[in-house]
């Protein structure tokens, strides 16, 4: 699904309303009314007293009172409407019908007349995509006024006060803080980007019906990420396939006392279908894994000669990091690795050697790297939340590398131009040792043949998608652990084979 900028979306509307038997008027009243069906079945509706909705003077606030009016015969409605000279044409239509409808809106002259009871919920529809400058004055003091009540909101389509794209020149306090943002027809940029997207809560997405064939015609390096998407990358294994068609891999990690890292990374790629697997790794780990894991096989590092371990191995597939230390023997072990035209992950201590090195020159197309935000940062050093974005879209440009940089949407930033952003996985991977899985999944994929920006499409999305089968089967994302992401890969491999 692409992902559109404040102005594109704003042509799609324009296209549809000119383009299909749609009127303007008519469009806001479907998008009122896919919010309400999708805001009637949320746990922030349920056993809720009363509902509070404020509305902007633009098509934001059109959409509000199209909601209060919905809403009115199902509950308790209170409407407050910002007090404006330049209401947008459907705004003021919505007025009136609401009008009609039996409810008086109260004019939001004052923070003092808005009153938020703790039982409310507060339908936030202050202002959207139309945005043009951060909040300020009355309308800054309403929304400070509302995340200052603890009243959970359910915002249409952006919290108020945040911009769809580049939030990097706004101020985050005059931002709505929303516990569910329903947000119409394609997801915005700044809902699946930290800081903005905490602010957003839940994000659910509607189809209001905007022209089809003029959103796929739209140029844009953004896409979100799901399972149909990922699944013509999948390529199901032949019947007559044999062990040394599944690629060999080598991993090379757990040093010292973080043995674990390598055990998770071990038994992940083993579950994502690695041929054969060479764990490369200090004596504690190299003890543990055969106990952990007799599939694996372990090599002490400290009786092994890597490039001859290379030459004899001729692996498909290298990922180096989890655990790695960064001490100087550990850097002189990358120092080789990075010498490979071997597709390679390089992950935790791996980036982190990176950094201290400067090496990030010597990356190219062979190379997939997993920062999670700290190592990012270490590597790319500190910028503004999208110019950072951006600063990451042009690196695997110039340089081919592919970057999985993690987070709640994970984003995979191909050398194309292209950025992924996923959307499986969930906040109990929130946990030590789901970046070694990953790292696992990743040597596994890579190591079957999978072109470096489609094992980390792959890759992420089934890791995720392992992460949620964990979840769902578990029911509580505090006792969800990395084992358990391991523990359900299969399910993930499962969604992919089968037919759509
Ligand atoms: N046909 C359409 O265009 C559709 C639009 N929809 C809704 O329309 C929204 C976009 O509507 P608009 O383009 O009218 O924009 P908004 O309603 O988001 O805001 C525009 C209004 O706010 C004012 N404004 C902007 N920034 C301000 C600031 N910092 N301080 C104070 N006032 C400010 C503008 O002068 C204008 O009056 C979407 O987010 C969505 O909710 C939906 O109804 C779906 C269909
Ligand atoms: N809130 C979240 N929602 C979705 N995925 C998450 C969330 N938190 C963490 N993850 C995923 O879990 C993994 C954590 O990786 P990382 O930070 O490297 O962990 P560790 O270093 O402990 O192994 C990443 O793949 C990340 O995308
Ligand atoms: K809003």
């Amino acid at each position: 699904m692409k992902i559109l900028s404040a102005e594109q979306i704003r042509e799609a509307d324009r296209y549809t309303i000119q383009n299909r038997p749609i009127a303007s008027i008519d469009l806001m009243e479907a998008a009122a009314s896919a919010w309400v069906e999708t805001f009637l079945q949320s746990l922030l509706y349920s056993h809720r007293k009363s509902i509070i909705i404020v509305c902007g003077p633009g098509n934001n606030g059109g959409d509000g009172l199209a909601i209060a009016r919905m809403l009115k015969p199902l509950n308790n409605v209170t409407v407050y409407l910002m007090p404006s000279d330049n209401y947008s044409p459907d705004n003021l239509a919505n007025q009136q019908r609401l009008r009609e409808s039996g409810i008086q809106p109260l004019l939001l002259h004052t923070t003092d007349i808005l009153t938020l009871p703790p039982d409310a919920v507060l339908i936030d529809a202050l202002y959207g995509s139309g945005l043009n400058r951060p909040l300020t004055g009355l309308s800054a003091d309403i929304v400070r006024k509302i995340n200052a009540s603890g009243v959970p909101v359910a915002a249409v389509d952006l919290p108020s006060g945040m911009f769809a794209d580049s939030n990097d020149h706004n101020t985050l306090h005059t931002i709505v803080k929303a516990s569910l943002t329903i947000t119409f027809h394609l997801p915005k940029l700044a809902l699946l980007m930290m800081p903005t997207g905490e602010l957003a809560g839940e994000i659910k997405i509607v189809n209001i019906g905007l022209d089809s064939s003029f959103i796929d015609q739209q140029e844009s390096p953004h896409h979100l990420q799901d399972a149909d998407s990922v699944k013509v990358l999948y390529r199901p294994r032949s019947l007559w396939m044999h062990k040394g068609q599944a690629g060999r891999g080598l991993l090379i990690g757990g040093i010292g006392h973080t043995a674990g890292a390598v055990l998770l990374a071990s038994s992940a790629a083993l579950r994502s279908g690695i041929g054969l697997l060479y764990t490369a790794c200090g004596l504690r780990a190299a003890q543990a894994l055969p106990v952990h894991r007799p599939e694996a096989i372990a090599l002490d590092l400290n009786e092994t000669d890597l490039p001859d371990l290379v030459s004899s191995l001729e692996p498909d597939a290298i990922a180096i990091g989890p655990g790695l230390g960064t001490s100087q023997a550990s850097a002189e072990l990358l120092n080789e690795i990075l010498e490979y035209p071997i597709p390679t992950v390089l992950d935790a201590d791996a980036l982190n050697l990176i950094a201290k090195h400067r090496w990030l020159h010597r990356l190219g197309p062979n190379h997939l790297i997993t920062p999670h935000p700290k190592e990012a940062l270490r590597l790319f050093g500190q910028a503004k939340p999208f110019e950072f974005h951006q600063n990451l879209l042009k690196f695997s440009q110039s340089s081919k590398t592919v970057i999985a940089f993690k987070g709640r949407f994970t984003r995979i930033y191909t050398p194309e131009g292209i950025v992924w952003f996923n959307n499986s996985g969930n906040h109990g991977m929130a946990t030590a040792g789901s970046g070694d899985v990953l790292t696992g999944v990743l040597l596994a994929l890579l190591a079957a043949g999978y072109p470096v920006a489609q094992a980390a499409r792959l890759g992420v999305w089934l890791h995720g998608a392992a992460g949620d089968a964990a979840l769902l089967r578990l029911n509580s994302p505090e006792s969800l652990i990395a084992g358990d992401i391991i523990n359900h890969l299969h399910q993930a491999f499962h969604q992919l084979s089968s037919s759509t």
